[in-house]
């Protein structure tokens, strides 16, 4: 079954408007998780974070989103374990959201859609020298999917809330001392893994996606204040910075695991 495209589509970004479909494309992303077709695998290690709060650069808005940056020319912020082979360095994080929140998510668990979710994006440091090569290889990238519900404020979270309006513009950026990247990760361990893509250009099929089964809790509030970024520079006429998610992608011949039963 495909989840119902509902008119979550309707008023997409050009960007994502047409499903793209990559020419000879068989791992593309987003997908929906059917949790009942995910297969248990036991062999899958627990996955392990060690990230460094002071290798954290900035934060810009790059037409797409907005990302926070790190310094990533040593392993000091890594993830490893998991399904990975090797050392995954952390670049950047980023978010897609809707203009509500009844959408916004990217993946979707049984077509469930989240009002947002975070990406944190890692690049294979042992075998590539730098996240530009490493895109475009496989297995040369991995992301941590986590997906965002509305609850209670998250304090971490609005750190980074509170420095988005000096970023409202297309290309701005600014300074941020240190931040723990993992205090935007749910506490419980349990993750899907799948061989997928990137979801915004160039759609490269280099992505070790790990989708963490339990969501964070953010507040509308804290929605509210990403939906007032803009896509467009300060000259432009403005457009709001909302529905900036890639449409669902069909699975082909993939298999989806999990490291829980
Ligand atoms: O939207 S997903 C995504 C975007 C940029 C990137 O460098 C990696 C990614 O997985
Ligand atoms: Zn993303």
């Amino acid at each position: 079954i495909s989840c119902t495209h509902k008119n979550r589509y309707a008023s997409l970004h050009p960007l994502w408007q047409s499903p793209i479909t990559i020419p000879g494309g068989s791992r593309q992303s987003p997908i929906n998780i059917q949790w009942r077709d995910s297969v248990y695998d036991p062999h899958l290690k627990p996955l392990e974070i060690r990230y460094d709060p002071d290798t954290c650069l900035h934060m810009w808005n790059n037409g797409y989103s907005f990302l926070v940056e790190f310094e990533d020319s040593t392993d000091k912020s890594i993830i490893t374990g998991g399904p990975l082979e090797n050392n995954y360095r952390l670049k950047q994080f980023h978010f897609h959201w809707g203009a509500v929140s009844d959408w916004g998510s990217e993946h979707t668990v049984d077509c469930k859609v989240f009002p947002a979710e975070l990406h944190l994006v890692h690049w294979n440091s042992c075998k590539f020298g730098s996240f530009e090569e490493a895109l475009m290889e496989e297995n040369g990238l991995a992301v941590i999917g986590v997906f965002l519900k509305l609850g209670a404020n998250h304090g971490g979270l609005q750190k980074l809330v509170d420095a988005l309006p000096s970023i409202k513009y297309k290309d701005s950026l600014v300074e941020l001392e240190e931040f723990d990247a993992s205090c935007l990760l749910p506490s419980c361990p349990d993750y899907w893994t799948y061989s997928g893509s990137l979801t915004t250009p160039p759609l490269s099929e280099s992505v070790t996606w790990i989708i963490k089964k339990k969501a964070i809790e953010v507040d509308e509030d804290q929605l509210e204040v990403f939906r007032m970024l803009l896509f467009t520079s300060a000259e432009e006429d403005e457009k709001r910075m909302v529905d900036n998610f890639r449409p669902l992608q069909p699975i082909m011949d993939r298999t989806v695991r999990s490291s829980f039963q």
